[in-house]
């Protein structure tokens, strides 16, 4: 299990999280979705153990293997390098043609023929198959996705999805999506966290955010994802400003300052108050 407790990361004067509490269930994918600027690679870094926390709680075993996977593969993947050697990174470098990387490499669909290729070689569907094995060769315990399809073609997209449902489903893998792609969160994760402005405004399972979306904002990012237009608000449920149609006079909206922080509770659908909820308007 890897919990969050009341975490706060603030940079300067930017609060990047602001009271975030979660968990990740041993084998549970969960997806952290927002907009740039959100916090995820903020949380994502946290959970890899690279940054402290300013104040809260990150608890995780102190043994635990964690390995990450890049957004673009090749900015990640060192050019001169041939696969076999980028994949035995993990191991030390040691084992370029070992078992371990060519197991690594048949079960992301890549054959030994790649192995003393340079990435440049390669498409950009191989070239993040190959960043995916290099995150698998040493069996980690927790895998860190950041938005691992959005530098691919669209076509592309789908089968590194696939690959990564696949493996999700053959070795229970724990693993943290990062994205602002609401349906690949919805396709490959089991719960959803949404992020705005470093708060939490919804969590939940995966077909209760795509299908009964509560949170303003998280209706607006849906609506983003399929094109419509933003849904209208309504007016017997005011929205706060972390939604696009809150009336607050000053912004960030006081009430969503004020709001409590959501507090995870295992498979459970939580929402941020509204405006009106917070400010105890009826
Ligand atoms: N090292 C840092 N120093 C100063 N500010 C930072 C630092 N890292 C993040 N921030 C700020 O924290 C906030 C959250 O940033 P973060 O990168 O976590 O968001 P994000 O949702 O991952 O965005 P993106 O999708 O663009 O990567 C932003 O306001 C950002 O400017």
């Amino acid at each position: 299990m890897i919990e969050l407790e009341d975490a706060r990361m603030v940079y300067g004067a930017n609060v990047a999280l602001d009271r975030i509490t979660l968990t990740v269930a041993p084998g549970e994918c969960l997806a952290v979705i927002g907009e740039s600027g959100s916090g995820k690679s903020t949380l994502a870094r946290v959970m890899l153990g690279q940054e402290r926390l300013t104040s809260g709680t990150f608890r995780r075993d102190g043994r635990t293997r964690t390995a990450y996977v890049a957004q673009d593969p090749s900015d990640s993947l060192n050019p001169r390098m041939s696969v076999g050697r980028i994949v035995a990174e993990p191991l030390g470098g040691r084992g370029a043609a070992g078992e371990p990387v060519r197991a690594a490499l048949k079960a992301v669909g890549l054959d030994d023929a790649v192995l003393t290729r340079r990435p440049a070689a390669l498409s950009g569907g191989q070239q993040q198959r190959v960043s995916i094995a290099r995150a698998l060769v040493a069996r980690p315990d927790l895998l860190v996705l950041d938005e691992p399809t959005s530098a691919l073609d669209p076509s592309v997209q789908a089968q590194v999805l696939q690959l990564l449902q696949d493996l999700r489903a053959q070795r229970g893998l724990t693993s943290l999506l990062v994205t602002h792609d609401l349906p690949a969160a919805a396709y490959l994760a089991d719960r959803i966290a949404v992020l705005h402005r470093g708060r939490l405004v919804e969590i939940g399972p995966s077909p209760a955010i795509w299908n009964d979306a509560r949170h303003p904002y998280t209706r607006a990012l849906l609506a983003a994802a399929v094109g419509d237009p933003l849904p209208e608000p309504d007016p017997g449920e005011q929205a706060c400003s972390l939604g696009p149609y809150c009336t607050a006079t000053s912004a960030p909206c006081p009430a969503i300052e004020t709001a409590p922080a959501l507090a995870e509770a295992g498979a459970g659908h939580l929402v941020m108050p509204s405006c009106t909820e917070s400010r105890g308007v009826s």
